[in-house]
């Protein structure tokens, strides 16, 4: 028989098994039933034309080790007359309705054509015939093979009838490796780009297939055969979900009236971890996971720790996947008797886990001669709702069930590299949707709890736009209020209520590094030491060299239009912004209010933190006038004239500020800023090592010249008090001999003067 042999013959193991199998099964149902209660369904698909070529197959070797006795075995060997079932609609393609009856009539089908739906069509035919089973060209991936095996009943509510399906382990490539092995014919359609065949309305070409020639105006499509990734051969069959995944089942059990979270999506961490319950190790991944997904514009609305155990982890993604947009989850994920997570999420979803071909492959490629006995269990994945997303970066794909992404990340690093890829994937809105990015502000304030609740009540309600939350460092340290929102007029707006509401001077700004640098924040950030400061304990960037990474982003945030508005508005204010420095450490903000107000309206003034500096002591400002020419004529009078504020007499030195000298500006739309990790073996590791003694040097020199202006500026202050006393008593000294005449004698006296008193 030419099937049986083109497959024997070839030197595809993988065929061949799939093939025995698919044989073994049709074998077995020829021997469960007679030949009058089988039957075909066969719509021209590639599939049931695969399963047509199985059944000529199997239908031959069945009859040959019947018949073995037999000579008279011509008529079956080349045909399988079996009763076919096509349920033809007025919608199907020309060419599949075609190839159907042509296909029919060569291979001597009994065709049965049913012009109604499936349900009554077979309602309808299984009162007239004694049909017992359906052969189908069902395969895992199908959206209808979910929950089936090789012999499944009828659904309920269908009549009852045995399916069979001896094809559902087979994959997309396995389809056209049996088909191109045996030469036998298909539908035209798939030449023409087309991978998976629906109706006219609802199919189209696979784009993946899309080969651009610019100087066709019509677009031309690779054969089907040559998809790359076979998940995606429904590609070319229209949506019928919402566009976002996930999406359609969100907010359930969400308060809607809640405006932080109707206006925003929302994501749930799950980390499934014994060795974190037990505290063997901790946790960084959900809190580094939450800032990143922060910076997208997300709302983390929950962040969960499960056991490695199948019941806890389906039970919290059960919860968690309608209760937010999406769910991500961390660890158990491994061929380890721990590794439950993949079991937990298909249980979740109510199936069941399903070998995967495309993972398996990926997996092999990895692991090698590993991956082999139970090794490949870690390829069964829940069927029917997972995608893998790919990436170069990554050596495997991630993994995502509907909602639910299972990331394999087990450190910061890996989560960087990762969450970068989840990015970098990001196209229409798929897998993640990046929304306006949140703003904050943080507030330390010398108030009490009980002074601030009421007025922090009062602005929550008030500002329902915008995050109001209070926390402190410590438990006798000061209250930290936050203020976070997408709107940065919005929070602006608090802050002044506030002030008005109290006193300014009761609060002062707080930085969050570990807001603005999201990936970097694992070792120093934890610590609360100030960005840019080196410690000890600190590794900057570039001298990271024991951690080799392939890619990093350390500012990655996207920009919708608000963004653009947000930094042109952001632009204005520099131009209104003027830099002094050289400030003597004893001025205070209302002294550099008030010495600047002769140039016109100060609107805000602040110093920048001297990071170079352990003590932190403040000779740098911005100060914000009202308008750009009054802070050019701050420049111009500073420069031409020595202008002086408070303590030591030094001229302070003004220039226009720079966009780089705002520690909170907003990253310039679309700008992304990559960090690398180098290690020895790379050609920038020297120039990184230089830059990294060079930043050292700088902060040891920067430290000594602080120390040396601290003690001259002690020593000048020590001489000024003293100028002061004596003069003081100089003054003194005139004062009592006025008082006592002792000036009109000596007046009179010496110089014939006469003095009077008025
Ligand atoms: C012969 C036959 C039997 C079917 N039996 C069932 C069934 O028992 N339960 C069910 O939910 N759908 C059943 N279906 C419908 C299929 O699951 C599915 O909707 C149909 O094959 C369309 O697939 P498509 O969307 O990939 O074109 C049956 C379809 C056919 C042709
Ligand atoms: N209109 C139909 N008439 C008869 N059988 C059908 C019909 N539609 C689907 N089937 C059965 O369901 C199976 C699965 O359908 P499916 O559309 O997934 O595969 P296919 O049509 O063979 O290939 P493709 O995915 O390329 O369209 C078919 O192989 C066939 O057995």
């Amino acid at each position: 028989m030419e099937i049986d042999r083109a497959v024997k013959e070839s030197n595809n193991t993988r065929l061949q098994t799939k093939y025995n199998n698919a044989v073994y099964v049709i074998q077995r149902a020829f021997a469960l039933y007679s030949f009058e209660e089988v039957a075909f369904s066969f719509n021209g698909g590639k599939d049931s034309t695969v399963l047509l070529h199985l059944l000529r197959a199997g239908y031959f070797l069945h009859n040959e080790k019947a018949n073995s006795s037999s000579k008279n075995q011509i008529n079956f060997k080349l045909n399988c007359p079996i009763r076919t079932i096509y349920f033809e609609s007025p919608s199907a393609f020309p060419e599949i309705n075609t190839f159907t009856y042509e296909t029919a009539s060569t291979y001597d089908l009994k065709m049965e054509i049913i012009r109604l739906d499936f349900k009554s069509g077979l309602e309808a035919l299984l009162r007239e015939k004694p049909i017992k089973a359906i052969f189908l060209g069902t395969r895992i991936g199908d959206p209808n093979a979910v929950g089936q095996e090789q012999f499944s009943p009828s659904s309920t509510g269908w009549p009852p009838f045995m399916r069979v399906n001896p094809i559902l382990d087979w994959s997309y490539r396995d389809v056209w490796a049996f088909l191109l092995t045996c030469k036998v014919k298909y539908c035209s359609l798939y030449d023409e780009g087309y991978t998976s065949i629906g109706s006219i309305h609802d199919t189209v070409p696979n784009a993946l297939l899309c080969i651009n020639d610019l100087s066709k105006s019509k677009e031309n499509f690779k054969p089907a055969y040559l998809l790359q990734d076979g998940r995606l051969e429904r590609a070319g069959r229209a949506k019928k979900i919402s566009p976002i995944p996930g999406v359609c089942v969100l907010r359930n059990g969400l308060n809607s009236a809640d405006p932080h979270l109707s206006s925003t999506l929302t994501a749930s961490i799950i980390t499934v971890g014994d060795e974190i319950l037990f505290g063997t190790v901790e946790d960084k991944l959900g809190s580094t996971l939450c800032r990143k997904l922060h910076s997208i514009g997300w709302v983390v609305t929950r962040i969960s720790l499960v056991r490695n155990d199948i019941d806890s982890v389906a039970e919290e993604v059960a919860q968690q996947k309608s209760n937010t947009d999406m769910v991500f989850m961390f660890g158990g994920v491994g061929p380890l008797h721990s590794d439950v997570t993949l079991a937990g999420v298909a249980k979740a979803f109510g199936v069941r886990l399903a070998p995967d071909e495309e993972f398996e492959e990926h997996l092999n490629h990895l692991m090698g001669d590993e991956f082999t006995g139970d090794r490949n269990e870690m390829a069964m994945l829940p069927e029917g709702i997972t995608e893998l997303l790919h990436h170069e970066m990554l050596p495997v794909p991630l993994i995502k069930c509907q909602n639910v992404i299972i990331l394999s990340a087990t450190n910061v690093t890996e989560l960087d590299e990762q969450w970068d890829c989840l990015l970098d994937l990001t196209t229409a809105n798929e897998p993640l949707m990046l929304l306006a990015p949140f703003v904050s502000k943080h507030l330390r304030t010398t108030l009490s709890d009980v002074k601030s609740a009421q007025t922090l009540l009062k602005f929550r309600l008030e500002f329902p736009d915008l995050f109001i939350g209070c926390y402190r460092e410590s438990r006798t340290g000061p209250l930290i209020i936050s203020f976070v929102g997408k709107d940065a007029t919005r929070i602006d707006m608090v802050v002044q209520r506030l002030y008005q509401e109290f006193h300014s001077s009761a609060f002062s700004e707080v930085k969050h590094a570990l807001e603005n640098f999201p990936s970097a924040a694992e070792s120093s950030l934890c610590e609360n030491t100030p960005v840019g400061k080196p410690s000890d304990k600190d590794e900057t960037p570039l001298c990271g060299g024991r951690r080799s990474v392939g890619k990093r982003l350390l500012l990655f945030t996207c920009m919708g239009t608000f963004a653009h508005k947000e930094y042109q508005a952001f632009e204005e204010k520099v131009k209104r912004t003027v830099y002094l420095d050289n400030l003597s450490p004893q001025v205070a903000v209302p002294v550099l209010k008030m010495a600047l107000g002769q140039f016109g309206n100060v609107v805000s003034a602040q110093f920048i933190p001297n990071y170079m500096d352990a003590m932190n002591i403040q000779q740098c400002a911005l100060v914000e006038m009202e308008t750009a020419k009054q802070a050019r004529s701050v420049v111009t009078d500073t420069t031409m004239y020595p202008f002086m504020i408070s303590g030591m007499p030094r001229p302070v030195r003004a220039r226009p500020a720079e966009l780089e000298m705002f520690s909170d500006r907003p990253v310039r739309p679309g700008r992304k800023i990559t960090c690398r990790w180098v290690d020895s073996k790379d050609p920038d590791y020297e120039i990184a090592k230089k830059l990294k003694s060079l930043t050292r040097k700088h902060y040891a020199e920067s430290l000594f010249l602080l120390k040396h202006q601290l003690e001259e500026e002690e020593k000048l202050a020590k001489q000024q008090n003293e100028l002061l006393k004596s003069n003081y008593e100089k003054y003194d000294m005139l004062d009592s001999i006025t008082a006592d005449g002792t000036v009109k004698q000596v007046a009179r006296h010496y110089y014939d003067v006469n003095i009077t008193d008025d």
